[in-house]
């Protein structure tokens, strides 16, 4: 197996518990540099799941709790994660820079925080029942780039954008910006219809400048996790990839 991208590579554990989550732990030992816990983990186990998948795992920990509430409460609510000693946490830029300031100074670079610019999930029409009418595709990469520079200003270390948007981001934020893209879908695993609506292959993303691919479904939901994880490794490294 050739692991050259796995650093690259963030699983996102997207399970109900910890006995659910952890046999697939050790079938993606080396192949994954991040594991993602996610809402639906965290809030089933509560926050002792962060040294549980520690004790189960070398990868770094992502916590992708993407947090959005007054400054206030953010900045409090960061304080309070740091101590879990997580590798990255994820907050909405939409709260605005006095929110993403105070939690960035409430981090201390103590973690990287990583700010979601439009979810994956989002369409067009999905911004428009939220009233916020974007013409096209364009308006969608500028709404995109517009966040990142938010983030980048309020002291974030990236953000989180779908593949299509990524090349804008690096353009706009430079090099050692982040841009970190969920929404992938290797070619094997399109067409199964799910609720991700700006989705791309791991070779394109790559290629379009994203740094590190998140990928739940198409992983852990294979009959064969391991083999999955291989073919995307195989995918980033035809692409043209990262430093
Ligand atoms: O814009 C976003 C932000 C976060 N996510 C998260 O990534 C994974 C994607 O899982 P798949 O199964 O590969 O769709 C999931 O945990 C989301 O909460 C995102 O998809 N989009």
């Amino acid at each position: 197996m050739d692991t050259s991208f796995s650093k690259h590579l963030i699983f996102a554990l997207d399970y109900p518990d910890f006995a659910s989550a952890a046999p697939i732990l050790p079938l993606l030992a080396g192949r994954v540099g991040v594991v993602k816990i996610g809402l639906e983990l965290f809030l089933g186990e509560g926050p002792d799941i962060v040294p549980r998948i520690r004790d189960k795992s070398d990868a770094e920990v992502f916590l992708d709790l993407k947090l959005h509430d007054i400054p206030a409460t953010v900045e409090r609510s960061v304080r309070n994660l740091k101590k879990l000693g997580v590798d990255y946490l994820t907050l909405h830029t939409a709260g605005g820079r006095e929110m993403l300031s105070k939690a960035a100074d409430a981090a201390g670079g103590s973690m990287k925080l990583l700010g979601v610019t439009v979810l994956t999930s989002s369409g067009l029409s999905t911004l428009k029942e939220t009233g916020l009418e974007l013409k096209d595709d364009a308006a969608m990469e500028d709404l995109v780039k517009i966040r990142a520079v938010l983030a980048m200003e309020s002291g974030l270390s990236g953000v989180i954008c779908s593949g299509h948007e990524a090349a804008g981001v690096k353009e706009r934020c430079g090099a050692g910006f982040l841009a970190v893209t969920p929404g992938i879908r290797p070619a094997w695993s399109l067409g199964r219809g799910d609720d991700q609506k700006r989705v791309m292959t791991p070779e394109r993303a790559l290629a379009a400048g994203a740094d590190m691919l998140v990928i739940g479904r198409p992983i852990r939901d294979a009959s064969d996790p391991g083999w999955a994880a291989d073919q995307i490794l195989k995918e980033m490294a035809g692409g043209k990839g990262p430093e």
